[in-house]
C-alpha cells in the first residue's frame, strides 16, 4: 500500500479541519475516505467553478459520484484525484 495514499505520515483529517478549506482560493473535499486539496484544479475543472464550490470544506462523495445530476465521474476523472490527495479523513 502506499504510505501516502494510506494516510500515514499524516494525522487523519477531522471533518473540523476539512470545513477550514471552503472556498475557491482553499477547497479541500473528502471522498470516499480520503482528502483531497483541488484548490488548484478549480480553474481546470470543465464547468465554472461555481459547480463544485459547495462541495468545497466537505465530505463530497456524492458531488463526485453525480456531478450534480445523478452520473458518475469518469474513470480518468478519478484517477486525476490521486494527485491531489492530502491524506486519510478521521473516522470519528
Ligand atoms: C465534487 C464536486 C464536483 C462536481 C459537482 C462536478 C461536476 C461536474 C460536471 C457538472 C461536469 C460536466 C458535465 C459532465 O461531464 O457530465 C464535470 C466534468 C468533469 N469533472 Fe467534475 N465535478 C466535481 C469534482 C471534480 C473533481 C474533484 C475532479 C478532478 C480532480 C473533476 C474532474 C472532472 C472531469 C475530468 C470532467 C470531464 C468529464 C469526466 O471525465 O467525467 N470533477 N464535473
Amino acid at each position: 500500500t502506499d504510505p501516502v495514499a494510506a494516510g500515514e505520515g499524516r494525522a487523519a483529517i477531522s471533518l473540523d479541519e476539512l470545513a477550514a478549506h471552503k472556498n475557491e482560493e482553499d477547497c479541500w473535499m473528502a471522498i470516499e475516505g480520503k482528502v483531497y486539496d483541488v484548490s488548484a484544479y478549480l480553474p481546470k475543472h470543465p464547468t465554472p467553478a461555481a459547480v463544485l464550490l459547495p462541495w468545497c470544506g466537505r465530505e463530497a462523495t456524492e458531488g463526485m459520484r453525480t456531478k450534480g445530476y445523478g452520473r458518475d465521474h469518469s474513470p480518468v476523472a478519478w484517477g486525476m484525484l490521486e494527485d491531489y490527495l492530502v491524506g486519510a479523513l478521521a473516522r470519528e
